[in-house]
């Protein structure tokens, strides 16, 4: 099987394009591609294909096998995979994704795509929708314990779910402990994704992410949307926020006019490969 390797900064998968390609099991091809032992390497898989509602569909896969409603770092990637092999000469696009549909501007630099500008759609505040088990909706600075502590967390949906909270410096905290208790946190019937982000000033933030599905990974698209969403939530942020990723950096605009969050960021092809099926 032919797959692309490509990342958005660092949020790396296998991409398939299955206009030429088939696969019987994607859950269990995730779970292989993955391995960065035995396998690919790789955060997850993507598939990219025909849609009957927009120009493209992608699905994706986590590193566990778990399919996800959206991938924001993937669907830049996906854009710039069907710009630059041909499959469209459009710069703008619409990708069919378990989160419906969304539309995409390309930057396009000496042919190439260098930056994607995604409207994700409108951020899901309601508890039940999240889904997250709360006493009130929205879940906005709520209580939660995990790991024998006390923390404040706001959830917000991109059609994934997202638990969102506040400390003083990502790069020391232990996220390997904590993430997994909010990943299988009993009030999360789905699970969650979970960002942890420091606030440096009211246009920029770090964030550090615990992915459902990948463990950590060193960037989340749809967990940026989330974190910026709750900053905003939170009277901590403008609506246009920088947001550092271990990986790269993400613009994130929130606008309120339109209730949109928008996306912008980079889309890296690293290599092209064969696996056998
Ligand atoms: N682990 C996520 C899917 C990937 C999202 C992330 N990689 C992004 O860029 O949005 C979930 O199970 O909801």
């Amino acid at each position: 099987m032919k797959f692309t390797k490509m990342h958005g900064c660092g949020n790396d998968y296998v991409y398939v394009n299955l206009f030429e390609e088939q696969i019987e099991d994607a859950p269990a091809l995730s779970i292989r591609v993955a391995d960065r032992h035995f396998g690919i390497g790789g955060d997850g898989l993507i598939t990219i294909g025909p849609s009957d509602k927009a120009d493209f569909r992608m699905r994706i896969y986590n590193a566990d096998g778990s399919e996800a409603e959206m991938c924001g770092n993937g669907i830049r990637c996906v854009a710039k995979y069907v710009y630059d092999h041909h499959l469209t000469n459009q710069t703008t696009i619409r990708i069919e994704s378990g989160a419906g549909v969304k539309t995409l501007d390309l930057t396009v630099e000496n042919g190439l795509v260098s930056r994607v500008c995604v409207d994700m759609g409108e951020p899901i505040l309601e508890a039940e929708k999240i889904p997250v088990v709360a006493e009130k909706s929205p879940v906005i600075d709520e209580p939660i314990t995990a790991g024998e502590r006390d923390w404040k967390m706001t959830c917000v949906s991109m059609g994934n779910p997202h638990a969102v909270l506040f400390v003083d410096d990502v790069k020391t905290f232990d996220l390997d402990t904590y993430g997994p208790l909010f990943e299988h946190h009993k009030r999360f019937p789905n699970r969650t994704n979970t960002e942890f982000v420091a606030v440096h000033s009211r246009k920029e933030v770090s964030m550090r992410v615990w992915e459902r599905g990948s463990a950590e990974t060193w960037a989340c698209g749809t967990g940026a949307c989330a974190s910026v969403v709750a900053c905003i939530l939170n009277g901590l942020t403008e609506d246009e926020v920088l947001i550092h990723l271990r990986g790269g950096d993400l613009t994130i605009r929130w606008d309120r006019q339109s209730n949109h969050v928008f996306m912008t960021g980079p889309a890296t092809e690293v290599f092209e490969g064969e696996f056998p099926l």
